[in-house]
């Protein structure tokens, strides 16, 4: 198991305050929250981007970011696939792989990688620079990427921006079948259908709290047959009930006849 703890971490307008956050083997944990709610800040802090007034423990073993031996324990351990693409834009995927796969030693991991390619219809663009590819054909290389160092938890920022409904479809697949692997996975996204299946455990945030943080058991004997988004707009009442009125006093009608009464008279 990975788990975070933040007691404290502090930004001149913003606080996340008392957050544990555990990935266990073989399970998602699902992290949302809206804008700036604090799921980057989490998942930099998991990974020791960040100082923190906290803790991050691979099993019983504390890591600490200044000893080489914990960091190379750590990336050994986790993938991590942010919202933002950043990747050699030079090489080809192709080349991509190669240098990700040797430097985790995964080399003779090839069938793997290419059922990966397969899966994601990387094949015809393998030897093509990364740069000329589409957003989607990047997004797709470096999940691929990541995924064929074959680590034993994924950390996945937005994993659905930039794809296509095919690819969203087919990645809830590959995680559904990595996560029945044993594979430990972390999950912050904003797409709540992509969410649904896969969690095991819910966190939501709310300005830098945690509002809910449930297995999917105690979700479902607390929400009982309701949707992932009718959980979500009931753990934030009252945010969208101040939005709903916001909305009814909206009058789009009366605001033209005004511009057309000021612009004819
Ligand atoms: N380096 C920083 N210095 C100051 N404030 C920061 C810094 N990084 C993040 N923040 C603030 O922390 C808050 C949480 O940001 P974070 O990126 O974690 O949100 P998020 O939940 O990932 O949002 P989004 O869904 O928009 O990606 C925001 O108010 C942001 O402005």
């Amino acid at each position: 198991m990975i788990s975070l703890y933040i007691k404290e971490k502090r930004f001149e307008s913003f606080e996340l305050i008392d957050i544990p956050v555990e990935i266990k083997k073989g399970e998602a944990t699902l992290l949302l929250g809206h804008n700036g709610a604090g799921k980057t800040t989490i998942i930099k802090s998991l990974f020791g981007l960040l100082n923190i007034n906290g803790n991050v423990k691979l099993d019983d073993h504390k890591i600490c970011f200044q000893l080489q031996g914990d960091v190379d324990l750590f990336k050994k351990n986790m993938a991590y696939i942010p919202d933002d693409i950043s990747l050699l834009n030079y090489l080809t995927p192709m080349e991509y792989f190669d240098l990700v796969q040797s430097s985790f030693n995964q080399s003779e991991n090839k069938e793997f990688l290419n059922q990966l390619i397969r899966i994601f219809e990387l094949d015809k663009y393998l030897h093509i620079p990364i740069i000329q590819l589409s957003h989607g054909n990047q997004k797709k290389t470096q999940i691929v990427s990541q995924l064929c160092r074959k680590s034993e938890y994924v950390v996945f920022d937005e994993p659905t921006n930039g794809l296509d409904p095919d690819m969203i479809i087919i990645l809830k697949r590959v995680l559904g079948k990595l996560k029945s692997q044993g594979v430990g996975i972390l999950l912050s996204t904003h797409n709540l259908d992509f969410g649904q299946e896969l969690f095991n455990r819910l966190i939501i945030l709310r300005d830098g709290k945690i509002i809910i943080n449930m297995n999917r058991e105690e979700v479902e004997e607390r929400f009982t047959g309701l949707s992932l988004e009718e959980v979500y707009r009931g753990a934030n009442k009252e945010y969208y009930q101040y939005i709903e009125e916001i909305i009814n006093d909206m009058d789009h009608s009366s605001s033209t006849e005004n511009r057309n009464s000021k612009n004819y008279t």
